[in-house]
């Protein structure tokens, strides 16, 4: 079994990302939505990326971008993976020639299976709770509701914390996971603590898995 990867989202200090990368960290994300708490401008994610070791993915999530905003993202962080999290069509994703997770909204009647066919191009689905203003809400889904088979990859994310994520990943079984609020003291806030504490839970459970 390989170790659960590891993505904490919405950074905008040089402190989270030490932060982050010392807790061992895979990928960090940087929110170009402009109502989110967490947005930062491409400017501002170039500066905060160059901070980043080798082998620690940026990952740059987009909802609803207009191709111009999101060409100029890329221009500052060519190397960048892309997280759409709006409703960018299947075409919308692959026009934009990277590597991409395509977040899927997960509640009741949601047809996951049909939807990871359909962005069968991404690298991976990021299973996130529907709530209002396309995520980071901090909000748990049901995870009884994931099927069995789903086709490719699955990042789970939602509402995810140190108390749960070990939780988490006995159930799912996910490639990777992915937080934001649940390592915040306050409202786009990372906590250094908060986000070790997670990474921690995270091989605890892995080293459950590997147990077993
Ligand atoms: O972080 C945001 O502000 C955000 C805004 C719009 C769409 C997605 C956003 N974040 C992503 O939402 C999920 C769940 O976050 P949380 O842990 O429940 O707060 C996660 O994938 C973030 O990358």
């Amino acid at each position: 079994m390989s170790r659960t990867r590891i993505k904490i989202c919405g950074l905008t200090r040089e402190a989270d990302v030490a932060a982050a990368v010392e807790a061992g960290a895979d990928a960090i994300g940087f929110v170009f939505y402009a109502k989110s708490p967490r947005h930062v401008t491409p400017a501002r994610a170039a500066e905060l990326a160059r901070l980043l070791p080798p082998f620690v993915t940026p990952v740059g999530l987009f909802v609803n971008a207009p191709e111009a905003e999101l060409a100029q993202a890329l221009q500052a962080l060519p190397n960048m993976l892309l997280q759409f999290h709006g409703d960018e069509s299947p075409a919308a994703c692959e026009r934009a020639g990277r590597p991409y997770l395509r977040a899927a909204r997960m509640g009741p009647g949601f047809d996951l299976l049909n939807f990871a066919q359909q962005y069968s191009s991404a690298q991976a689905i990021l299973l996130d709770a529907h709530v209002e203003g396309y995520g980071g809400g901090g909000k748990v889904f049901d995870w009884s509701l994931i099927p069995k088979n789903v086709p490719s990859p699955v990042v789970l994310s939602g509402g995810l914390h140190a108390g749960n994520v070990l939780t988490g990943i006995l159930q799912v079984r996910p490639t990777a996971v992915d937080v934001s609020s649940g390592v915040e003291e306050a409202k786009g806030l990372k906590s250094a603590e908060m986000i070790r504490q997670f990474c921690d839970a995270v091989r605890q459970a892995d080293a459950r898995i590997t147990q077993s």
